[in-house]
């Protein structure tokens, strides 16, 4: 019998504690990736690909679907009573929900904007947390990845698969030809070695010494100290990458960039870093910043930026005492 994402979610209650409207939540995300996965399939029929000619906060160049997407999200998240705050990346800061709400959703609207145009996977990352107690202020989200109630992401893909957490394990569900997310994988287990990595070799220049080191390392193949060949990929999509590490295990890196002291990494923490590494954890896999678990960084900002190592836990180990020692 197939089981669809309100029925696992029901599940979920029977088996643990869930906090109470933690699943409705999770079911108004769902309805937002919905949507946006509708405007995704339909491309250039709706107008969707290209530049919107505007800026977000971190000064990047917004994609019409970045706009659209985080558009959805805030529209459909809002709806929500149990829904007291929001951040995206797309927002300088925060949005108010719910006067009531008891949660806050952190998210990622449209991950992998460079892949929309030619028609390579993209995704939706959020992240939730309970809202503390009064006033809603940036403090309020500021709260340690490892508070997360619950974590996940939606690939766009050749399929489109919702990936969910609620720290009891791993979920993957598939959309039907219902149009339901209907599960398909429960609990995959990252194998703890690999000879996969994913980084993009581009800004090799730029690292610290201890990465060049490692990735030196496994360039070198068999004839190097690590002894086996290393395969790489790389598309530029952090959800893909994830989903692919989740699979069949891998290591992915976005380091630290010596170009801008101020810039420690490209990925931001709160709604990519941290929904990611809850995932990854939940698959018996590591999550990094090349030197401390990303899930007890105490967070400063709202968009801060962190560098990120993840997958294989053998091999994020390995990196990051690399870098310890350095
Ligand atoms: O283009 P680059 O430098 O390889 O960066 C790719 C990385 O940037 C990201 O696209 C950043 O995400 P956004 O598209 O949400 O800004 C990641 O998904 C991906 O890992
Ligand atoms: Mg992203
Ligand atoms: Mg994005």
């Amino acid at each position: 019998m197939s089981v669809l994402l309100s029925d696992y979610l029901q599940q979920q209650q029977q088996k643990y504690t869930v906090t109470p409207f933690l699943p409705e939540v999770i079911i108004s995300i769902s309805q937002a990736c919905l949507h946006i996965n509708r405007e995704v399939r339909l491309g250039a029929l709706d107008n969707i690909l290209g530049s919107a000619h505007t800026g977000n906060i971190q000064g990047e160049e917004q994609k019409k679907l970045d706009v659209l997407s985080n558009q959805i999200m805030i529209d459909t998240l809002s709806a929500n009573p149990a829904i007291a705050g929001l951040a995206s990346e797309e927002e300088d800061s925060f949005v108010t929900a719910n006067d009531n709400g008891q949660f806050l959703v952190l998210f990622d609207p449209l991950d992998g904007s460079s892949n929309i145009d030619v028609n390579i996977s993209i995704g939706t990352i959020f992240s939730i947390l309970a809202k503390p107690d009064g006033t809603l202020t940036t403090e309020s989200f500021l709260q340690p990845g490892r508070q997360q109630l619950a974590s996940g992401y939606v690939l766009y893909g050749p399929q489109t698969i919702l990936v969910l957490t609620l720290k009891h394990g791993i979920a993957m569900f598939t959309l039907n030809e219902q149009n339901q997310f209907q599960l398909t994988q429960e609990n995959p287990q990252i194998p703890a070695a690999t000879a996969e990595f994913a980084i993009n070799m581009s800004n090799q220049r730029h690292w610290q010494p201890a990465m060049q080191n490692y990735i030196a390392q496994l360039l070198a193949g068999k004839t190097g100290c690590r002894g086996k060949d290393y395969n790489m990929r790389w598309v530029a999509s952090m959800v893909a990458e994830v989903h692919r590490i989740l699979i069949r295990g891998g290591i992915f890196t976005y380091p630290q960039d010596q170009r801008n002291p101020d810039k420690p990494g490209k990925l931001r923490l709160m709604y990519e870093a941290n929904p990611m590494s809850l995932l990854i954890e939940q698959a018996q896999g590591a999550a990094t910043n090349a030197q401390q678990n990303i899930l007890d960084i105490q967070p400063e900002g709202l968009h801060q930026r962190i560098a990120v190592v993840l997958g294989s836990k053998e091999e994020v180990d390995y990196v990051t005492a690399m870098h310890n020692a350095s």
